[in-house]
């Protein structure tokens, strides 16, 4: 399944114009608040009809302003999670659940209420009554809920916005859960460079309604715009990753396409996969294969872009393997060490992070 959206849509002052492809797995539709996000994910829903434009999945045409054509809500088969659960209180968790199976349709074929409260782990709290229970635990009821109507795409606007970073960190294994193992796209909209970074496989960045960037997370992470878009604090590439040893050091190695990656001993076994994080502010740029240094984490490849933002600072994007890594230094250390781009050149990385633990932080 994959959706395509095309639409323009004037709301207040703001002229939302945006085109992109929603692929299988999760597509984050990322921006600063008033961006539009929330204006597009509730276009595809069918809760707004943008002015002009079109939506469509492979087999149907949800919108089409040329066409007349505007399927009602409950005909678009998508289901929607809102920030606030929206759970029904005076029914149980599992009175919920079966309300969502309702709306499946007749023939569809798709998780049963088994499947569902395993895969969310909410089978102990069948019986509870929704308005006692966390907020972590309403919004995985409300999730089971609407894969329950079995629907073609879930759609999610900013889902953990109102949990503290306890309850987040309890609910995101079974976001990243639902897409490896479901097959359900989603549609995600975040403000939080994190989450987007731990759960997104493909990102549209949104600026003032309009479309700045569009790509899978490694790509659109991995360019230097995004330093702009996201401040120097938090900008910085995604790498996959896979884990491939703990030592008894208390540090263990991940292999990237690059090389590999020492970092304090994280929690997931031997050939897993994760993605790491490395924030641009926290790599090192030497010509030279650096010898005697503390570092660990030394990755070597070639300089493909040189980006100068005006100040005393410029980006350097450098070809690691298969992977583009971004780093932020002096435009005075890039003039001494006459970098430019096709020059090998050696990344020492300060500090690497798993996308998966810093999701509560940023
Ligand atoms: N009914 C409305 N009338 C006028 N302006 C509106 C209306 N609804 C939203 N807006 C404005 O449109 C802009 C886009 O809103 P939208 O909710 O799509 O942004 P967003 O990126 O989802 O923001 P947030 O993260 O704060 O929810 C905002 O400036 C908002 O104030």
């Amino acid at each position: 399944m994959s959706l395509s959206v095309d639409i323009s849509h004037q709301i207040g002052d703001l002229t939302v114009d945006v085109a992109f492809q929603a692929p299988n797995g999760i597509t984050a539709l990322f921006g600063k608040s008033g961006s539009g996000k929330t204006t597009v994910i509730n276009a595809v829903a069918g809760l707004l009809t943008p002015n002009d434009g079109r939506i469509a999945t492979q087999s149907e045409v949800l919108f089409d302003s040329n066409a007349k054509i505007n399927v009602p809500v409950h005909r678009r088969r998508l289901g929607y999670v809102f920030q606030d659960s929206r759970l029904f209180p005076h029914l149980t968790v599992q009175g919920n659940l079966t309300y969502g199976m309702r709306f499946a349709p007749k023939q569809s074929t798709g998780p049963n209420l088994e499947d569902i409260t395993e895969l969310l782990g909410i089978t102990p709290l069948l019986h509870r009554r929704s308005g006692s229970l966390s907020g972590g635990e309403k919004q995985r009821v409300a999730i089971g809920r609407a894969l329950l109507s079995h629907p073609r795409m879930l759609l999610m606007d900013e889902p953990l916005a109102a949990l503290d970073s306890a309850r987040k960190d309890e609910i995101l294994p079974f976001l990243e859960q639902l897409r490896d193992t479901t097959g359900v796209p989603i549609l995600y909209v975040s403000h939080s460079v994190a989450e987007v970074a731990r759960l997104a496989t493909t990102v549209v960045v949104l600026e003032n309604g309009k479309m700045v960037q569009a790509g899978s997370t490694e790509q659109v992470f991995s360019d230097p715009a995004m330093v702009r878009q996201l401040g120097i604090r938090k900008a910085g590439s995604v790498l996959p990753a896979e884990v491939k040893e703990h030592h008894n050091d208390g540090l263990t190695e991940l292999s990237v396409s690059g090389g590999r990656l020492f970092l304090p001993q994280i929690n997931l076994p031997p050939t897993a996969s994760t993605r790491v994080r490395i924030l641009a502010q926290d790599v090192i740029l030497s010509r030279d294969l650096p010898a005697g240094l503390s570092a660990l984490n030394v990755l070597s490849g070639t300089i493909t872009d040189i980006r100068s933002g005006g100040g005393p600072g410029v980006v350097v994007q450098m070809r690691c393997g298969s992977d583009l890594l971004l780093a932020r230094i002096t435009q005075r250390s890039a003039n001494a060490l006459h970098l430019e781009p096709g020059l090998p050149c050696h990344a020492i990385v300060k500090s690497v992070s798993v996308a998966r633990h810093d999701v509560g932080n940023t």
